[in-house]
């Protein structure tokens, strides 16, 4: 077996696992396995266990080949790839990230519904980043094209643009997705969320993400929104994020971590054909 493919809410990944498999995973070779057409097709893969010690080690492969320091429906999907394959025994564990350590609970035996303390967020523009003065990037006004918004950016291990608007949709994030993405203010680009907030514990974001473009949910993306939402006094602490794949639950805690509670659902396990690498010639 070569791969196996998860999705979370409609947000896919391919599992490579480099103690089954061997994987060379350079650029070309990443945007190839995700290419919808040419490839297996997904929003990106997880290369790992790597094992060091007692730790686990996952790397989070956007398709563009960029690497990204998290991913909450990846980090839950590979926490499921983990029960799946035999690795863990435990109910909890934590994994280490490019953006640090996360603790991953299985709320069920078959790793259908996961919790994952992601964390905490910071607002800080040299944590971020976003470029100018250091300072906390809240509800500032941003020129984008002929219009302005106002933006709210996060990090909670990778960057995030959240723009609350009365309105939101798939066409608008495709719209403004890319301008965002590519922003000369965001110096290592950025994951963009279109924020409508229905009422204290409800809110509906549209996903760009940094490397992959539209997605039908995004874990991450879920944290970053929900706590731009709270630290703008729009929600309470406990909220649930709800996007075109489906929603997922948040909980802001007293010192800070962000808590996140969503599905993982199995859709494949696979074998690459040798003809597949002849697209690289
Ligand atoms: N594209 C994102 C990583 C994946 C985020 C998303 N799929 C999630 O579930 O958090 C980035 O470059 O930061």
């Amino acid at each position: 077996m070569d791969f196996s493919k998860y999705h979370a809410l409609g947000n896919d990944y391919i599992v490579i696992d480099p103690n089954k498999t061997k994987f060379n995973l350079t650029k070309e070779n990443i945007q190839l396995v995700c290419h919808r057409n040419f490839g297996v097709g997904s929003d990106g893969i997880l290369y790992g266990p790597i094992i060091e010690g007692n730790n686990i080690k996952l790397k989070i492969l956007n398709p563009d080949g960029s690497e990204a320091e998290k991913s909450g429906n990846g980090i839950r999907i590979f926490s499921r790839y983990l029960l799946d394959q035999g690795y863990i025994n435990t109910t909890s564990f934590t994994l280490d990230t490019l953006g640090g350590k996360v603790l991953v609970t299985l709320l069920d035996p078959k790793g259908k519904l996961i919790k994952v303390d992601m964390g905490t967020v910071t607002f800080s523009s040299d944590s971020v980043p976003v470029a100018g003065e250091s300072r906390e990037v809240v509800d500032e006004v941003f020129k984008l094209g002929n219009t302005s918004v106002r933006i709210t950016c996060a990090s909670i291990g990778n960057p995030h643009c959240v723009i609350p608007l009365d309105e939101v949709s798939e066409e608008l994030a495709k719209e403004f997705g890319p301008l965002i993405e590519n922003h000369p203010m965001f110096p290592n680009r950025i994951n963009m969320q279109l924020l409508r907030v229905i009422d204290r514990n409800n809110i509906e974001i549209e996903i760009w993400e940094r490397g992959a473009g539209y997605t039908l949910a995004s874990g991450s993306s879920s944290c970053a929104a929900a706590s731009a939402a709270y630290k703008l006094g729009l929600v309470d602490n406990k909220l649930k994020v709800h996007m075109p794949g489906g929603s997922i639950e948040i909980d802001i805690d007293l010192d800070g971590h962000v808590h996140m509670t969503g599905s993982v659902s199995s859709v494949a396990n696979g074998k690459f054909s040798d003809e597949l690498w002849q697209n690289l010639e």
